[in-house]
């Protein structure tokens, strides 16, 4: 289990983590989400002892990284793909990572046929493209068998195929009990894969709850309905003291009202329809509206 207490992270005038509290359960797959500059990477590299926190501590296995034992045995990492020696061969690459943390050779064998690289185990790093550098950083987080499991941004560079193959590994080792933390700006596919949310904004903590209930909080639900007669429809609507928007091709879009309440309303006038469909925010919507305060860059109309 990964846990947050109070921490703070200030590079001089700039706060880049403020007072964040969170803990990351095993046995599903928390997203970590927030817009750029939001302090995300900030907050795993404290987790992973590689940046020191200016005020509180992040925890794994109830201690701070840095005492941790056969560390990649704890908690197994994903930061940066690029940030491994390109004269290397992927195998000679964790190789290296096992030999210093003790760990048996035939995990090379495992972790590589895992993540798919058994192929090119015996390349150099070099020539491998952006998704097989991040298979391979994959690898090296997985080679410990560890229980708990951190990466930022793991889809980035990875073709479709690719992204399915980390949605389906990361669902399965939360599966087995594992304790996965996982940044990404894809909300797409965090919708998919994440059970659990954690959203930070400025620093601070925005949102801490399951994917479902951001959904259910900050999305909004609307009633797309389309009438044979649209002149007929509107005044009906107009009447009935909804709150109704007209949209494209003489659909409206009604809100606070269910589609079952439409449709008798519409029944009861004698209003034919051709279309009664109920609309939900998807996660990006709901994220773009309950972060569009906390968003430090954004761009300006002219
Ligand atoms: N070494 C550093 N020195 C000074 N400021 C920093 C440093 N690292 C991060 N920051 C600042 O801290 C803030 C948070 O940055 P961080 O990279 O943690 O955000 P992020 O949420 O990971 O963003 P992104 O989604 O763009 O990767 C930003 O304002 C950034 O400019």
């Amino acid at each position: 289990m990964i846990e947050v207490r109070n921490l703070t992270k200030r590079y001089g005038a700039t706060t880049a983590v403020d007072g964040l509290d969170f803990r990351v359960e095993p046995g599903r797959v928390t997203g970590f989400l927030g817009p750029n500059g939001a302090g995300k990477s900030t907050t795993l590299r404290m987790v992973l002892g590689l940046d020191r926190p200016t005020a509180g501590e992040a925890l794994v296995h109830g201690r701070p990284y840095a005492e941790l034992e056969a560390p990649l045995r704890r908690v197994g990492a994903l930061l940066d793909a690029h940030a491994v020696h390109g004269g290397r061969t992927a195998r000679g690459h964790l190789r290296w990572l096992a030999a210093s943390n003790g760990l048996p050779r035939r995990r090379l064998d495992e972790v590589l046929q895992q993540v798919g690289l058994a192929e090119a185990a015996d390349r150099r790093i070099k020539g491998f493209s952006l998704g097989m550098r991040q298979r391979l950083g994959v690898a090296a987080a997985l080679l410990g068998d560890p229980p708990v499991l951190l990466l930022d941004e793991p889809v980035n560079g990875l073709d479709p195929e690719g992204i399915r193959w980390i949605r389906t590994l990361l669902r399965g080792l939360a599966g087995e009990g594992r304790a996965v933390l996982v940044s990404s700006h894809l909300m797409a596919e965090m919708a998919l894969t994440a059970d659990h949310l954690v959203v930070v904004g400025r620093g601070r903590l925005l949102a801490d709850l399951s994917t479902e209930a951001f959904l259910a909080q900050h999305g909004r639900t609307r009633v797309r309905v389309r009438a044979v007669d649209p002149l007929k429809l509107a005044d009906l609507l107009r009447t009935s003291g909804t709150a109704a928007e007209p949209v494209e091709g003489g659909a409206w879009e009604v809100s606070g009202a269910a589609p079952e309440e439409i449709g008798a309303l519409a029944a009861r006038h004698g209003v034919a329809l051709y279309e009664l469909s109920l609309l939900q925010d998807s996660l990006e919507e709901a994220f773009m509206r309950m972060t569009a305060d906390a968003v430090e860059y954004r761009a300006v109309a002219a």
